[in-house]
């Protein structure tokens, strides 16, 4: 059986019709929604593991400095991150912000398509 769709779950007092279109945006930027919902994730490809750390530094920067923190795992020449809200729970601007963070540390870097990234030869 095909799984269905998510929707966007939002945390408890965020302006969903902003975050929402926010989430619409970044979905258009190859982000999906988690299984719940409740997060949003992408798969971002490099050419060396040495960029794959450099993103991974970068975003672990800004996540200091705003206190909002990834789920992040390092491949060979990939990276997948997932943001979510864990208090108050689902998505919320801070998912967003660091989102479109995460896409232009990306273009700094030299993020490539799917397919082009470094694979073990
Ligand atoms: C006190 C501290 O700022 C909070 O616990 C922050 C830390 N980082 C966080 N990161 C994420 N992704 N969600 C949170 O709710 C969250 N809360």
């Amino acid at each position: 059986m095909a799984s269905s769709t998510p929707t966007p779950r939002f945390a408890e007092g965020e302006d969903q019709a902003k975050v929402g279109s926010d989430i619409e945006a970044l979905q258009q930027q190859g982000w999906v929604l988690d299984p719940e919902g409740s997060g949003v994730r992408k798969t971002f490809y490099f050419k060396s593991y040495f960029k794959a750390i450099s993103f991974v530094s970068m975003i672990g920067a800004e996540s200091a400095v705003k206190k909002h923190h990834p789920t992040m795992t390092v491949r060979f020449g990939s990276v997948d991150v997932h943001w979510t809200t864990h208090q108050p729970r689902g998505l919320t601007h801070k998912d967003v912000s660091m989102a479109q963070h995460c896409d232009k540390g990306a273009n700094v870097i030299g993020a490539v398509e799917a397919g082009q990234g470094q694979k073990c030869s």
